[in-house]
């Protein structure tokens, strides 16, 4: 039987790829850093079922995951999405503004090295972690907080403004990374909870969520929204205004102040 072509690809254009970069938690994973909340237990095993249930959703909507080399010796590591920035077929390899990070981000680069990504970098004294960067269509808003500096802002810009992108500065402070307060919806609304979120009119549209884990989304592909199973009145809000929730649990990573965001890194534009 012919395979059918993927949907939303455009007859005699490149098919877009959807591909997801995950890394599996380190055994320390419990170990993981905290900065704006306190440290609650985590279970490692608790933690390693959540991620496979978390890669067999993406799986289940269509996405082909790609496991980088462990990085036992890592505790975050399985945060992957702070290792890497993705625009278009260029992979910015990140440099955290924790140093305890920096080691994660080796097998990140050779994996999508292997995926035939062109390889950049944050060099010193730039920091910058991949959550803190939301790309919405050619516009790329990028968090200045704790972990990502302004040299690391000029990188960014430097690196994908000569591809059509356009960077917006964001100030950061009341959370970890800017997409612990914000991410977005399929049709560029941002989306955040409103305590957390400093200048909310840096927006073009702003949609405030009734929870803080409801203000992350992955986007799955048409009206489908990986959310974490945490945020129960923002995924009816979300249903409400037409959007399929896929709930997924992932409070062991949450109380190391992580995201669906950031266990993977999606690459939608490398072409196959
Ligand atoms: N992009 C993300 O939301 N990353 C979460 C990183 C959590 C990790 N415990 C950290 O503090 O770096």
């Amino acid at each position: 039987m012919m395979a059918l072509p993927p949907p939303n690809s455009v007859p005699g254009e490149p098919v877009p790829s959807r591909r997801a970069l995950i890394r599996r938690p380190s055994p320390r994973v419990a170990d993981g850093l905290v900065t704006h909340v306190e440290r609650r237990a985590v279970d490692p095993r608790v933690a390693l079922s959540q991620w496979k249930a978390y890669g067999e959703a993406l799986r289940a909507h269509g996405w082909e995951t790609i496991e980088a080399e462990p990085a036992d010796d890592c505790p975050d590591g399985v945060f992957i999405e702070d290792s890497v920035v993705m625009f278009r077929n260029v992979a910015l390899i990140a440099r955290s503004g924790a140093e305890t990070r920096r080691p994660e981000t080796a097998g990140v680069e050779e994996a999508v090295a292997r995926l035939g990504c062109s390889v950049n970098w944050v060099w010193e004294p730039g920091t910058l972690d991949g959550g803190d960067v939301l790309k919405i269509g050619d516009t790329v808003y990028v968090g200045r907080g704790g972990r990502t500096n302004a040299a690391g802002v000029q990188q960014l810009r430097a690196a994908f403004e000569p591809l059509g992108a356009r960077v917006v500065a964001v100030p950061v402070s009341r959370v970890l990374h800017l997409k612990s307060a914000v991410t977005a919806l399929p049709d560029g609304t941002v989306i955040g909870y409103e305590p957390l979120v400093e200048q909310p009119s840096l927006f073009p549209r702003f949609l405030p969520v009734p929870e803080e884990t409801g203000a992350h989304v992955v986007l799955l592909g048409g009206a489908k929204l990986l959310m974490a199973a945490s945020a129960p009145k923002t995924a009816e809000l979300f249903a409400d205004l037409g959007y399929e929730p896929v709930q997924v649990d992932i409070s062991e990573f949450e109380k190391l102040e992580g995201c669906v965001t950031c266990l993977s890194v999606r690459l939608r534009d490398l072409h196959t």
